[in-house]
């Protein structure tokens, strides 16, 4: 295995150039519904604006009609104060209803983007990376950058124009106060300093503690039979324990310095109120300032460290969202899987396939198979044997153009499968693996994907050729009846001639048979063989082969070692000849040993 080539040192700097960049591009997706974010954006102005005139509008109504007592008019000031916080609410619900449409309709597009570009990535891409981090980036980053978008977006607004706005009018209204006021915030901001210095690395410790611990249930759940065959419950449990108690310290530590922000808020707060009621009394006593005054100065006090700590709140979720956004743009942007552009598709076909001096390697520094060179006639069986490793899987990987070689060509019916449209490529195919993969669904939808406008006529002849129908029609409910990705519920064999009557219903002129190693009992070994027989009949078979029958039966053996073609020929000619296909075949005690 490749180990992931995506995480390439960055520095600094290109970190925050890639962190713009990547806020440019959520800005563009975003820009897409720009009537409906002109509408938020409208809101969110009058909302902070009405919720900075309130308690403007508070302290006006104490000193004109508290103070002095006069009750000419109060009744109408108090209905425009009920009115400015119905639209104040109004606003509020209509700026997140909007947010909510935008984000939605943003992360759907992204994750639509995101499914489609994974069909289009080569087979190389999945087997260099796990396959559960890739999940990851579709669903744990694209829910990160969606309630970025949800929430953060609109209190990134609001917080700055109410922080601006509330400044300004404290201003104008006592600049003396409002500049001792103000003393609290480098309180504030180193506070949160200290405090957010120890809880961003015991966060970083429990998320990563947590990964640990679910990576290892996830263990735990999918090895369960292999932890009850070897009795290692007592084990497994002890181990999960330890993780657990570790996730648990940095979880307490990490919640318990989190958990001073909103104290320490409080203390804050409860200092700018002693401020503004001590040094306001005062100014006030002195006739500096009106009464009013001191209730707008207590509200707006309490409106500023609020976005403040907002701010830095959504400062941090901003940060996570444009890696998580990064981690999906990386994905988009790779390189594709592309046809050539003169492609072309491949007209019905007799079966005959060449390769010319084929070399490839997986990796630059090791060539894996070299100058390969055979040609096998339409409707022939090709047997591909030798010691593990030695590139039998690899010359089917190039076949059907997972991987396409360094040098040499390969050529079916004199088409050079280079200029052949993969998709048209694969559907002359029909493979089948030793690991049947079946989808969650029906036999039926399991049998039918060899071919999707297949009758259930059609469905049903291919799985009476493939000695399939005589089980299927034993289950509960036959044809009908539902399997899991793992097919628990029917066997390993039954799995087998399931596959092969996919690969009969598909009816391709090039069969792709890994045989399987895993012992099966005779009576299905015969029902495959004989399938097998069907299937291959009147097709050009490569089989990767390890069962003596199939490669006695083979009209050509190739024997590969260390990526080369060593020999060539069938099982007589092969054992006449007393070479290495001699010694694989009597190795040990006589037992056939070519895997
Ligand atoms: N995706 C890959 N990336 C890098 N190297 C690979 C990859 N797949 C296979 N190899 C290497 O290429 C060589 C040939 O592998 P291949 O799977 O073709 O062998 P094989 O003959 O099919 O073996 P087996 O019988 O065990 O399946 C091996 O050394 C293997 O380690």
């Amino acid at each position: 295995m490749l180990k992931p080539q995506y995480r390439l040192k960055e520095t600094s700097e290109q970190k925050a150039n890639n962190g713009f960049r990547t806020l440019k591009r959520v800005s563009t997706l975003l820009s897409k519904q720009k009537g409906m974010l002109a509408l938020v954006l409208l809101m969110v102005v009058f909302s902070s604006f009405l919720s900075l005139f309130g308690p403007y509008f508070i302290g006006k109504i104490i000193d004109e009609h508290i103070v002095t007592k006069k009750q000419d008019g109060l009744i109408q000031s108090i209905m425009i104060l009920g009115g400015v916080y119905l639209f104040l609410s109004l606003s509020l619900f209509l700026q997140n209803y909007w947010m909510a449409a935008i984000a939605q309709k943003t992360v759907y597009s992204l994750r639509k983007q995101l499914f489609e570009k994974f069909h289009k990535l080569p087979i190389r891409f999945f087997e260099e990376r796990q396959h559960g981090e890739l999940m990851s980036r579709i669903t744990n980053d694209i829910e990160n950058v969606s309630q970025t978008l949800n929430s953060s977006m609109i209190q990134f607004f609001s917080s700055t124009l109410t922080l601006v706005g509330a400044v300004f009018v404290m201003l104008s209204l006592s600049p003396l106060l409002t500049v001792l006021t103000l003393t609290i915030v480098p309180m504030m901001y180193f506070g949160m300093k200290w405090i957010t210095n120890r809880t961003s690395m015991l966060f970083k410790e429990q998320q990563r503690n947590l990964g640990e611990l679910n990576g290892f249930i996830e263990e735990s759940i999918s090895g369960q039979k292999i932890i009850k065959m070897f009795s290692r419950e007592k084990k497994v449990i002890s181990e999960f324990q330890r993780k657990n108690e570790t996730l648990k310290q940095s979880g307490f530590w990490a919640q318990t310095y989190s958990g001073f922000i909103p104290k320490l808020m409080n203390v804050l707060n409860n200092v700018s109120f002693a401020i503004i009621a001590g040094i306001g009394g005062v100014f006030t006593l002195k006739g500096l300032i009106s009464i009013g005054v001191i209730v707008i100065f207590a509200e707006y006090s309490r409106q500023f460290t609020r976005p403040l700590n907002d701010l830095a709140n959504q400062f941090n979720m901003l940060l996570s969202a444009i890696a998580g956004a990064e981690r999906v743009f990386e994905i988009i942007d790779m390189e594709e899987e592309e046809d050539n552009k003169e492609a072309v598709h491949l007209p019905n076909i007799k079966g005959e396939v060449e390769f010319h001096h084929v070399s490839f390697s997986y990796e630059k520094r090791q060539e894996t198979i070299r100058d390969i060179h055979f040609r096998v006639s339409p409707g022939e069986t090709v047997a591909l044997v030798g010691p593990t490793g030695a590139g039998k899987t690899t010359i089917i990987n190039l076949l059907s153009r997972f991987y396409d070689p360094d040098s040499g060509q390969v050529f079916i019916d004199d088409y050079d499968i280079k200029r052949i449209k993969r998709a048209s490529l694969r559907q002359h195919m029909a493979f089948v693996l030793q690991d049947t993969f079946l989808f969650q669904g029906t036999i039926r939808e399991n049998i039918r994907y060899g071919r999707l406008d297949a009758s259930d006529k059609d469905v049903e002849e291919a799985a009476k050729l493939a000695n399939a129908h005589s089980f299927i029609m034993k289950l509960p409910n036959g044809y009908d009846t539902i399997l899991n990705q793992e097919g628990s519920g029917i066997s390993q064999g039954q799995k087998q001639l399931l596959a092969i009557a996919r690969a009969i219903l598909a009816n391709p002129s090039i069969l792709i048979l890994d045989e399987a190693t895993s012992s099966i009992d005779t009576v299905t070994e015969l029902k495959i063989q004989e399938a097998l027989q069907r299937l291959m009949k009147g097709r050009t078979s490569f089989v990767i082969a390890h069962r003596l029958n199939t490669i006695r039966n083979a009209d050509q053996i190739l024997v590969l070692n260390e990526g080369r073609i060593i020999e060539k020929g069938t099982h007589h000619s092969l054992l006449k000849a007393k070479g290495f296909y001699y010694e694989l075949y009597h190795a040990g005690t006589g037992q056939y040993n070519m895997s």
